[in-house]
């Protein structure tokens, strides 16, 4: 399969801190792949890595063959929002597309203008005197303009309102199934998620902790209610992820390997996002004490 960004063991650390510790993941080409975890996960340290802003101090990462940090000619193809989506803050939107015409190689100016008529964004007046969602949709228009093979958005749509979110994620899609465009998108939002990313990575202390897609993730995971549960080995599953007991009754969310064939279960499916926040729930204590150094 052919993969657009592949890190292996790869490690970051601010000062004796590890944000990012042995962190392996593939990303298929033309996937829209969600990157969530927790505040802290180090998801804006793995973008800042795959976009050559940071080098890595273990392991390795590489998008599209080449190591980002020793390549710069690999950026050319890659568009990158950072989270506070920084721009020059005297420069009006169209002078921004203008200054994008003069700066890439390959670059459309007239479907930035159109996007941003279309949402009203004043053409003429300073970015710096937008709102931060009307900022959020400069920066984003400027990133399309570019026409990457991989973007990289670092929460694009926090600061969006629900419509401007909605519409954003259908062009995402809609610009992506046209190009083939690589999309890795952080965030928050799970909700959006399921509704416009194909592939999925979650990351939990520095670490990919599932990576896939989405369709065969929602798949393998299942909801178990059953009997007190003693961790014996249950018929079907390779992998609990977590369990909750109460005196009688556990309830148990499980990566399948097979059909759950003992009848004293009850077996439910799980929408991705309560996938997602079982995996986080399962795994807050665990991060913090890991990235101190300190065993769970
Ligand atoms: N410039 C920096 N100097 C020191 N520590 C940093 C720096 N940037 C990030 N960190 C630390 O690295 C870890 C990972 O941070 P990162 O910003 O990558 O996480 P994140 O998953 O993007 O978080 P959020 O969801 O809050 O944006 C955190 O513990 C953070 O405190």
């Amino acid at each position: 399969m052919d993969h657009v960004l592949e890190a292996d063991g790869l490690g970051k650390r601010y000062g004796r801190r590890w944000a990012l510790r042995d962190c392996t993941l593939r990303l298929p080409a033309g996937r829209v792949a969600a990157l969530v975890g927790p505040n802290g996960a180090g998801k804006s340290t793995l973008l800042h890595l795959a976009v050559g802003l940071l080098r890595p101090d273990a392991g390795t990462v590489r998008v599209f063959g080449a190591a980002p940090y020793e390549n710069t000619a690999a950026l050319a193809d890659i568009g990158f929002v950072a989270q506070d989506t920084p721009l020059y803050r005297d420069f009006s939107a169209d002078e921004l597309v203008k200054l994008g015409g003069k700066v890439n190689r390959r670059w459309d100016g007239a479907l930035a203008r159109e996007r941003l008529a279309r949402l009203g964004i004043p053409p003429r007046k300073p970015v710096g005197k937008l709102s931060g969602g009307q900022r959020a949709q400069v920066a984003l228009a400027l990133a399309l303009a570019k026409q990457p093979r991989l973007l990289l958005l670092d929460e694009p749509v926090a600061s969006l309102d629900p419509l401007a979110r909605r519409e954003f994620l259908q062009t995402l899609m809609g610009g992506v199934a046209e190009s083939g465009t690589t999309v890795l998108l952080s965030s928050h939002i799970l909700a959006d998620l399921e509704r416009s990313c194909d592939f999925l990575v979650v990351l939990q202390a520095g670490q990919a902790r599932l990576t896939g897609q989405v369709d065969d993730i929602v798949a393998e995971h299942r909801q178990l209610v059953g009997p007190r549960h003693s961790g014996e080995p249950i018929d079907g599953v390779a992998t609990v992820v977590c369990a909750r007991h109460t005196d009688r009754q556990s309830t148990l969310l499980v990566r399948t390997d097979g059909p759950i064939g003992d009848p004293s279960w009850t077996v439910q499916e799980l929408s991705l996002e309560d996938l997602i926040l079982a995996y986080l729930a399962d795994t807050d204590a665990k991060a913090d004490h890991q990235a101190w150094g300190v065993p769970a």
